[in-house]
């Protein structure tokens, strides 16, 4: 990931960050996205969902939203839809080589470098697996340039159908002709995507799962748009479309609760830029690392008080319960704060917005009993040994 927007500051970083936040703002790709998410939850999730209920089938739910959000991320990057929710559920090895990405960065986090720079001259342990990941990752780029020659992916219907590759314009700048710095844009961009979302998702499922009453609250949100599409006794499954799903308050304070409580990005690190004083009182001093952790902020009483580890989205909402209560960014760092922000927090709460309210409204989502959850170590908060859960269908 050397040379992507993670990893650099100064002036290379203002002009990565000015070009990607022009492209994750532009109103074309992400309308694409949006028409792309609701054909793939359409065509390919709700028909697996549908099988796995009538076979009464187990399935590990973290493995199906890495595959759902590898290809949401891939498409409108390439143009070209890897496939990996397909019905044959192929071998998913770029998805294991992006985790095994994160994993050996947060080996790397906890080691001192000269630890891991002697594994890397040796390539052994943890350095090893990383040059097997980016191999697989090379090769995963290199097929996905081949296809994007010969297949175009469109998004939209009839003549509103268009073509999006965001990809292109990397390739028409000049700033990006070094094929590492590509690369590892590309790759940057795909674990931004594609490994918050299908973390968050996966947490979403599990904590739903053990709190019904939620899970009724949002479905009385959903109602009045289902009872529009679908006329009573009628028994297709019911989507719910990004812009059906924006304005839902209740919704998107469950969204924020388990971003507070399971942040995918549990810890961000800083370099201190030059000497200061921290709120704290704590003195820092140009070069110094620290680290923040976001899933302790999290859980301190001191920031969100005695409730501070229950699961409870009412906290998101004003008093009355209509709009969702201004929390600042410093407070809620899920998705940072300052000049570095995430740029994709919209797209990302569109695209988990309409997931979990199409999976909720139309299956109940159950947990297989004698699991063990607990996460994994890594710089994403991935669940250790998944998340096994069976769906019913709902009765409606
Ligand atoms: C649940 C979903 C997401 C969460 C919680 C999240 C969280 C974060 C966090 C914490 C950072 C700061 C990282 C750091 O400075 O160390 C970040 C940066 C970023 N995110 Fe996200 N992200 C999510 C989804 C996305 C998506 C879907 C995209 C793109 C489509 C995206 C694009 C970016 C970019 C480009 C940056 C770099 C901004 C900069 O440094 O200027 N993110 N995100």
């Amino acid at each position: 990931m050397g040379g992507s927007l993670f990893t650099i500051d100064g002036e290379p970083c203002r002009r990565q960050h000015a070009k990607a936040k022009s492209m994750l703002s532009s109103p074309r790709i992400v309308a694409s996205m949006a028409a792309y998410l609701c054909g793939k939850v359409e065509n390919n999730l709700l028909p697996l969902f549908t099988r796995m209920a009538i076979a009464d089938t187990s399935f590990d739910m973290q493995e199906l939203m890495s595959r759902l959000m590898f290809d949401l991320a891939a498409t409108p990057l390439f143009g070209v839809d890897p496939g990996l929710l397909s019905s044959d559920m192929p071998p998913m090895d770029a998805a294991v080589a992006l985790d095994m990405v994160m994993e050996v960065g947060f080996f790397r986090l906890m080691m001192p470098a000269s630890c891991w720079k002697s594994m890397r001259w040796l390539n052994i342990g943890p350095e090893r697996k990383l040059d097997m990941a980016r191999m697989v990752l090379r090769e995963l780029v290199r097929e996905m340039m081949e296809k994007r020659k010969i297949t175009t992916c469109h998004f939209g219907h009839g003549k509103e159908q268009e073509s999006v590759d965001i990809i292109s314009s990397f390739l028409e700048d000049p700033d990006y002709a070094n094929v590492d710095l590509l690369h590892a844009v590309i790759i940057s961009y795909m674990l931004a995507a594609r490994d918050t979302i299908a973390t968050t998702l996966t947490w979403i499922f599990y904590n739903l799962a053990q709190n019904p009453n939620i899970v009724s609250i949002i479905r009385n949100e959903l109602s009045p748009i289902a009872s529009r599409k679908v006329a009573v006794g009628v028994c297709t499954p019911v989507i719910f479309e990004p812009e059906e799903t924006k304005s839902l308050v209740y919704l998107t304070a469950t969204l924020y609760e388990t971003l507070r409580l399971y942040p995918p990005a549990p810890v961000l690190r800083k370099t201190v830029a030059v000497d200061d004083i921290m709120p704290s009182g704590h003195e820092v001093h140009a070069g110094d690392t620290i680290f923040i952790s976001v899933h302790s902020m999290g859980r301190m009483e001191a920031v969100w008080g005695k409730d501070c580890l229950d699961y409870n989205p009412h906290r998101w909402l004003s008093d009355d319960g209509n709009n969702l209560r201004y929390v600042p960014s410093h407070k809620f760092l899920a998705f940072n704060s300052g000049p570095r922000m995430c740029l994709g927090k919209d797209i990302a709460v569109m695209q988990m917005n309409t997931v979990i309210a199409t999976t909720v409204w139309n299956f109940d989502v159950q947990l297989v009993k004698g699991q063990r959850i607990q996460p994994k170590p890594s710089i994403i908060l991935e669940m250790e040994n998944g998340l096994i859960v069976k769906l019913k269908k709902r009765e409606m």
